[in-house]
């Protein structure tokens, strides 16, 4: 069984982290101690290496996770072994808080990365949910979230065939929510713009979806992947048998080319974490609150206040205004509990981004 790598997203500026003598690999799935990889020449299970263990006893975030590309190295005994981590260029970090059976919270300050080198971040929001439209709050929090991760979002509202009229409107509105990110409508029933989201794939890129539980999000991903998602997690052997593999549930190849990671835990990302990708999607605030008369404007009723100024003119919806405090207490309640070393980790994350995107010279693919 061989793989070309290239159209599980290898490329050369990867090729560039990776260590001599070691073999690339690209994680499926991971276990306590081991991961399900798959390299040029197949499908290994493989555990991690005393280098990996010593830093991910020190520091949870070093833990492999789905999405990572990988260093193997081949032992004396025969076997894989997951050697190295590489260089994350995007990665989905669950912060230092958990939230613990009844509720509460626990500030353990142990971060956890749940999928890593996620290009296109589908952000799910169904047009109707049972009685109610889409949720704006909801679809600004997980777009902020994408930005924190440092994929790119991209909003599809789902089920669009549950409208007749007034789709438009609703699409404007979440456009207004969401500024600078592209917002389709999709419906995965009738195929509406399913092959605009395939279109985001191209070249052999990742996505996740995010959005809440009846988003759609487990049929878009059978849309995408067409009649052949159980065929693309069928391998033929070199000796023509033909082969199920199940490594491919959590890392899912689509026939027409790209990827769409879904697991437990990213599916459950939207209840966790939030932080600076806030300031992003509400950059129209951002930048009136620039325009404020005074640098720390509350706006709050201070004098020459810019923001209260949109607001009265009706430039900015009351609903948004308030998501945005909602969000930001919450960030800033988030950042207190986090603690220096996962910042550590997140600016680390960031400058790797920012050179990326220096490098090619554009914000969005
Ligand atoms: N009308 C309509 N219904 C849809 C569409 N897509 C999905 N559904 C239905 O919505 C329900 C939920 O769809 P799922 O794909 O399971 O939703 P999900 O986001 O994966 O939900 P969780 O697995 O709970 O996270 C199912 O009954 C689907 O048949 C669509 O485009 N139009
Ligand atoms: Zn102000």
């Amino acid at each position: 069984m061989s793989y070309d790598l290239s159209s599980f997203g290898w490329t050369d500026l990867r090729a560039a982290d990776l260590p001599d003598g070691t073999v690339p690999a690209r994680v499926s799935r991971v276990d306590r101690g081991a991961a399900e990889v798959i390299a040029a020449d197949g499908q290994h299970h493989v555990r991690y290496g005393a280098r990996v263990r010593r830093a991910s006893a020190a520091d949870p975030v070093a833990l492999p996770c789905v999405g990572d590309w990988v260093a193997l190295t081949w032992l004396p005994e025969g076997r894989y072994e997951l050697d190295e981590v590489l260089p994350r260029t995007t990665a989905f970090v669950r912060g230092g808080v958990s939230r613990d059976s009844v509720g509460g919270l626990s500030g353990d300050g142990q971060g956890q990365v749940l999928a890593a080198n996620v290009d296109i971040v589908f952000v799910a929001e169904p047009s109707m949910h049972s009685t109610d439209f889409a949720d704006l709050g909801r679809i600004e929090r997980l777009v902020a979230l994408a930005w924190e991760s440092g994929g790119t979002p991209v909003v599809l509202v789902t089920k669009s065939d549950l409208f007749e009229d007034g789709l438009d409107d609703l699409v404007a509105d979440v456009r207004a929510a969401a500024p600078g990110v592209a917002v389709h409508a999709v419906s995965s029933l009738l195929g509406d713009g399913v092959e605009l989201a395939r279109g985001y794939l191209e070249g052999s890129r990742t996505a996740v979806i995010l959005g809440p539980s009846g988003a759609g999000k487990s049929t878009l991903v059978n849309a995408l992947a067409g009649d052949g998602v159980m065929e693309t997690q069928q391998v033929r052997a070199a000796d023509g048998r033909g082969r199920h593999t199940t490594v491919h549930r959590e890392l899912i190849p689509l026939p027409g080319g790209g990827l769409v990671i879904d697991t437990p835990g990213i599916r459950r990302v939207g209840l966790y974490d939030i932080g600076e990708g806030v300031d992003r999607v509400f950059s129209d605030i951002e930048d009136l609150a620039a325009e404020c008369r005074f640098g720390d404007c509350g706006h709050d009723g201070e004098p020459g206040c810019a923001v209260l100024a949109a607001l009265e003119r009706g430039d900015l919806p009351e609903r948004r205004l308030q998501s945005w405090r909602k969000l930001q207490r919450e960030a800033v309640w988030m950042a207190s509990r986090t603690d220096a070393r996962l910042r550590k980790e997140q600016q680390n994350k960031w400058k790797i981004i920012h050179k990326e995107m220096r490098r090619s010279g554009r914000n969005r693919p």
